[in-house]
Order: C-alpha cells, then sequence, then structure tokens
C-alpha cells in the first residue's frame, strides 16, 4: 500500500526511469539485428523486462544490469522456436510489437500475459497481419490472447488503419521488414513514430509521407547503441505535481521530447502552466531536453482531436491537474482509453470521485469541473500503472492521507516513482 500525504511545496532535480516505448523497442530490434546492441538508460520496469524475457525464450543471448542492456543480436532470422509461452505481463506494446515480429518468423509461438491482457483487443493487429499471409489465432477469432502464431512468407499490404496507434502501425510495419513488396500503413492521426525512428537508426530504408508510412521487405537491421531518454510520460507526474501544490517547482532532466509525445507539454502550456525546455538536443533521432517546471494557477480547456494520441497515457494524470484548474476541462475522443491496461474512463472517474473530484464520464472521454478540494481516501490502482500514479499526484493536494491499493502496479513503468516522489516534496 503506497501512503501519500498532502505536500506544501514540491521541488528539486530528478530523472525520471528511461522511456518506455523506446526501451522495448531497442531490445527487439537490438535481438533481430546482426551484431550487438548496447542499451543505456533502458527502463527495467516490469513491461520491458518481459520483453526481454520473450527474446531469451527464443534463444538471443542479453545481458541486463539496471538501465545497461546488452543484446546479442543473430539477425532477423536468428530467433529460434519457443519450447514454451512467451510471457508479455502485463504489456500491450510487447504483445502486439512482437504479433508483427513472430508472423515473419518460420515457427510456431503462443504468447499470453496477465488478465488485464487476455481483456485487451488483439484483432487490430491480428487482422491486417492475417491479410498479410500470416497463420494466428486466438479466443473470440484472435480478439484475445493467448494467441498462437505460426509465421511464414507474407505479402506486403496497404493498410488503412482505423485508430491512430503506434502498436498497430509498428505490428505492421515490423511484418513488412519481411514480406513481398512494399507494405504500407496510413493512420487517421499521427501516433508515436518511435518505430520509425528507430528502424532508420538501424540501418533500415522507409518513407513517411504525412500520415502514411511505406517500407520495403527484406531489410535488415544493424546493431548498434542506444541511449534511452527519460520518459515523458513518468515525467508528467511530475510536471502535474509542480502544478498541484502552489510555490512549487522542479527540474527534470533528460526527458524525450518527440513531437508525437508532447501532449502534455501543450495541454500545460494551454491551461495556464510553466514549462521551459532547457538544452535540448538530439540522441539517437530523439529529441531530448531538460524541463523547468514552475507551478501557476491552470484553467480548465477542451482536449480533443489530434492531440489525444500524443497524450493518450498521460489523460489520467491531466485529469488530476483539472481537478485544480478553473473552470471545465472536457475531454473528448479519447475512446481508446477503455482498452487500456483498465478502462481508464470508468477507473480514473470512479477513483478521483473517491477524493472528491467532481468528475463525470462521457462515451469517449470525462469532464471536469474545477477547482474542488479534494480530501484524502483509499483508492484502488486496478493493477494499473498509470491510474496508481495518477491517484498518488491527487493525494499531494488532498487534506489528510491517501492510501493506494495494488500500488505494486507502478513498478510496469516507473520503478522508484514513491522514492522520487518522497524526494520532491515536503
Ligand atoms: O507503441 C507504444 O509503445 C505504445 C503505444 C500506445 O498504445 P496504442 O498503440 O494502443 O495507442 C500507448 O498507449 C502505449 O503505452 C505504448
Ligand atoms: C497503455 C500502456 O501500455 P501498453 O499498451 O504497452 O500495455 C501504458 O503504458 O499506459
Amino acid at each position: 500500500m503506497l501512503r501519500v500525504q498532502r505536500a506544501s511545496q514540491i521541488n528539486g532535480t530528478v530523472r525520471v526511469p528511461g522511456d518506455k516505448s523506446i526501451s522495448h523497442r531497442a531490445v527487439m530490434f537490438g535481438a533481430l539485428a546482426e551484431g550487438t546492441t548496447s542499451i543505456e538508460g533502458f527502463l527495467p520496469g516490469a513491461d520491458c523486462l518481459s520483453t526481454i524475457s520473450c527474446f531469451r525464450k527464443m534463444g538471443i543471448e542479453i545481458e541486463q544490469d539496471k538501465d545497461r542492456v546488452t543484446v546479442h543480436g543473430q539477425g532477423w532470422y536468428g530467433l529460434q522456436e519457443p519450447s514454451q509461452h512467451l510471457d508479455v505481463g502485463n504489456s500491450g506494446t510487447t504483445i502486439r510489437l512482437m504479433a508483427g515480429i513472430l508472423a515473419t518468423q518460420p515457427f510456431h509461438s503462443v504468447m499470453e500475459g496477465d488478465e488485464s491482457i487476455a481483456k485487451r483487443p488483439m484483432r487490430r493487429v491480428i487482422g491486417p497481419l492475417r491479410q498479410m499471409g500470416a497463420k494466428i489465432d486466438g479466443r473470440k477469432d484472435g480478439e484475445y490472447t493467448p494467441l498462437s502464431i505460426r509465421g511464414g512468407e507474407l505479402q506486403g499490404i496497404s493498410y488503412q488503419s482505423p485508430v491512430a496507434s503506434a502498436q498497430i502501425k509498428s505490428a505492421i510495419l515490423l511484418a513488412g521488414m519481411q514480406a513481398n513488396g512494399v507494405t504500407s500503413v496510413t493512420e487517421p492521426h499521427l501516433s508515436r513514430d518511435h518505430t520509425e525512428r528507430m528502424l532508420q537508426a538501424f540501418g533500415v530504408k522507409l518513407v513517411r509521407d504525412g500520415l502514411t508510412v511505406s517500407i520495403e521487405g527484406g531489410q535488415k537491421l544493424k546493431g548498434r547503441a542506444i541511449q534511452v531518454p527519460g520518459d515523458i510520460s513518468s515525467a508528467a507526474y511530475m510536471i502535474a505535481a509542480v502544478m498541484m501544490v502552489p510555490g512549487s517547482s522542479l527540474l527534470i532532466e533528460n526527458v524525450g521530447i518527440n513531437p508525437s509525445r508532447t501532449g502534455i507539454l501543450d495541454v500545460v502550456d494551454r491551461m495556464g502552466g510553466k514549462i521551459e525546455r532547457i538544452n535540448e538536443r538530439v540522441v539517437n533521432e530523439e529529441p531530448v531536453a531538460d524541463l523547468l517546471v514552475t507551478y501557476s494557477e491552470l484553467q480548465g480547456i477542451e482536449i480533443s482531436g489530434d492531440i489525444i494520441p500524443r497524450l493518450i497515457d498521460e489523460i489520467p494524470v491531466i485529469a488530476v491537474m483539472a481537478t485544480q484548474a478553473g473552470g471545465r476541462t472536457v475531454i473528448k475522443d479519447a475512446e481508446e482509453l477503455k482498452v487500456k491496461e483498465t478502462d481508464r474512463i470508468a477507473t480514473v472517474v470512479s477513483e478521483l470521485s473517491k477524493l472528491g473530484a467532481k468528475i463525470i464520464a462521457t462515451e469517449d472521454g470525462m469532464i471536469i469541473e474545477g477547482p474542488t478540494p479534494l480530501k484524502g481516501a483509499v483508492i484502488d490502482s486496478f493493477g494499473d500503472h498509470r491510474i496508481g500514479m495518477a491517484m498518488a499526484i491527487a493525494g499531494l493536494a488532498a487534506e489528510g492521507e491517501t492510501l493506494i491499493e495494488n500500488d505494486d502496479a507502478i513498478l510496469v513503468s516507473f520503478p522508484g516513482f514513491p522514492d522520487v516522489l518522497q524526494s520532491i516534496s515536503k
């Protein structure tokens, strides 16, 4: 159980753990590359450790010590048929991206995960992979785990994705890496583009044209060194902590500021908060900066449309900030929240309501009225890391004590979160 007391001030200098999306991809691409890939700043969270364990079960040698990882890649077809099921744990990114990789492999494999993964939709990736020729099955005609994959020769497709999802886009592009001809994916709004950037960093040629990415089959990856920046999705909790407690300021060092991820910075700016980007640089095709965050009174705004994929994982903590903003915050076009680790519309609304927030659920988002004084309560993370952390941040502004049950879930993306929070709270 995580205990959070009301804070009188947040300040100091912090670093957040490595980016989860980039860490997964560094291990996957390193395993498929020829030669060694050394990773610094890797996120040793449960999700990325699941990715490592899956590749080890396919014979790839991987050394990991905290945030340093060495992957001994054997080339695309250097994976061996796993003799056991591949356990993806709680990680949607692992199962969906690996589905694309396993679809190209000349062997049979089975992927499964925890209770939450068993409820998340898989046909969104299985459908297009089947169109390419992969033989994939699962419960309810491939909608749910376990997924059984018999890979083989694939044909390139032109896929129009109904959802702006980096997991769908990445799975298809990875399958396309070994398909006959060209594979292209078009999405309705831009989702995070770490796959595109990192494939290029590993020597792959792809073409980006607006919302379409195309890749030619038969390409090879070349092992390399990767430095992973801090995760802006984890930094979001620290940014929100500052905005919850008047008089606060914080320097967050080494944060990835890829434009497909910076919706949170735009939202805080539009709400009237101050975030200065310092020391901007580019590391392995990914922009990075230090963020100087200063408290200011926030105003409610509408958040909808193109920005949603650029802040999808930050919506729980944005809802928390909105409880302290003046006026109404409306979050729309965010139905994807319903298919994350939990139904995040339902869990954000139920848990923030327990703290006294004025919040209601809508079909595709939520509406929050503020500013509202919060009162400590017993909260459940429901096994969802982002719900656990968002409610801990709410606790910083709540009278008395807030208790978070099932806080182990936080290890999925932010090991050390309670210590970091403690170190910046007064
Ligand atoms: O590709 C990725 O690394 C991720 C993509 C997003 O999911 P979707 O692709 O389902 O939008 C995001 O929510 C998830 O945390 C990580
Ligand atoms: C949705 C998330 O991750 P995944 O889809 O990889 O489980 C998340 O980290 O908020």
